[in-house]
């Protein structure tokens, strides 16, 4: 057997991240002898410095031909005053929208060792086992778009945002897919008082649910929802929501398992799917050799997973990191106490030492 994965740094530290990552499918395919192969491209402000463009067309053909993209994070302020068309974001953007990646499914668990490191009072935490199930390719991060026109004598930008049904179906069928291998419950995220596009999805979501008696199914509107998520996160199973919303309530999310470090990401549709963590580029720890590799790692398992149907290689990697949090290792995001600090580069060995 043999795998192809394109890794993609991006920017920030996108390098330090991926590399912990593949360094960890190293060791893991030296036990299992995967047969894996990697290939390096650009995307994001580093691209846009190298070629003029966050989003190479080679870079797109790479992610098409291979068995699955290790992504880590693009951005950062060195770029804030691009063109908009031509800002880092873009890549990922373009990246999701090219390999037609319509969900994105993000997990939040929270590792024993870490009940005690969330905000939340441990007997909060204990236990959450969710996922978000995010609509990624469609709602107001790809609607048109305005960034300045005359009005009224001053300015006005604005964004539209639009969801069609086949579009809801799909996302919702996948949800209710997820939840019948998990506790059968979906709950649905919108803001249906108050906005047309939520209004349809909901009609939709509860459309699709016909065909699935077996799932339990509700809806929050999402202001209640992030409360919710705050206040008892055990309730939930599955979420569905559209991008926006999945977007910012699952970097809630990620704070009840202690650090958005350690959450990870899979984007999947049509072509190759994509892995990531879902936090961003960190300039502000960028370079320190402090970032916490955890999320990436994570992501890479649910490569090994979903991609190339290596449970085993996935599982093992997933207990290697439990078992260095449990061995008391911890990045600085995490770190206590009592416990050993350690930088990007000793976690993950540490990490590979346990596979
Ligand atoms: N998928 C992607 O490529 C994403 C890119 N971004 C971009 O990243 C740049 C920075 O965005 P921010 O809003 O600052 O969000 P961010 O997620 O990069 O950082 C937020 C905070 O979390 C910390 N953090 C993030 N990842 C960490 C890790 N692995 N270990 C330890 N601490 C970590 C950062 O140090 C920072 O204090 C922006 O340009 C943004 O557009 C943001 C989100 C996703
Ligand atoms: C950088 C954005 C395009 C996306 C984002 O924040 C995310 O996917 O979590
Ligand atoms: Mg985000």
């Amino acid at each position: 057997m043999s795998y192809q994965i394109t890794v993609i740094p991006g920017d920030g530290i996108g390098r330090e991240i991926t590399d912990s990552a593949v360094e960890v499918l190293k060791a893991v395919d030296g036990k299992f002898g995967l047969g894996l192969s990697y290939s390096y491209h650009d995307a994001g402000g580093t691209a846009y410095d190298k070629f003029g463009t966050p989003l190479p067309q080679e870079t797109l053909d790479a992610c098409r031909n291979s068995d699955g993209v290790l992504f880590g994070a693009v951005g950062g302020d060195k770029w804030d005053h691009v063109d908009p068309a031509l800002r880092p974001e873009k890549a990922i953007l373009g990246l999701r929208k090219g390999l037609g990646l319509y969900a994105n499914l993000r997990p939040v668990k929270v590792a024993d060792a870490l009940v005690e490191y969330s905000p939340l009072k441990p007997e909060l935490v204990r236990g959450v086992d969710l996922v978000i199930v995010r609509e990624l390719i469609g709602g107001i991060y790809f609607g048109e778009k305005c960034e300045s026109e005359p009005y009224n004598g001053t300015e006005r930008a604005w964004d539209l945002e639009n969801y069609s049904v086949p579009e809801v179906e799909r996302i919702a069928k996948l949800a209710f897919e997820t939840a019948k291998l998990r506790r059968g419950k979906v709950t649905s995220v919108d803001k249906a008082n108050v906005l047309a596009t939520s209004r349809l999805w909901r009609r939709t979501v509860e459309s699709v649910a016909q065909a699935y008696p077996e799932i339990e199914l509700s809806s929050l509107y999402v202001d209640n929802c992030s409360m919710q998520l705050a206040i008892r996160p055990t309730q939930f199973d599955v979420i569905v929501t559209g991008n926006l919303f999945g977007d910012i309530l699952s970097d809630e999310a990620a704070v009840i398992g202690g650090s958005i470090g350690m959450m990870p990401s899979a984007s999947i549709g049509t072509s190759t799917s994509l892995y990531e963590p879902i936090h961003g580029s960190a300039p502000d720890i960028a370079g320190k050799g402090i970032a916490n590799p955890m999320g990436t790692i994570l992501s890479a398992a649910m490569l090994l997973r979903y991609s190339l149907h290596e449970e085993e290689a996935a599982a093992t990697v997933e207990k290697a990191v439990d078992q260095t949090l449990a061995d008391g290792y911890r990045t600085p995001d995490l770190w206590k106490e009592g416990f050993r600090k350690a930088g990007t580069e000793e976690i993950t060995r540490m990490i590979c030492d346990r596979i």
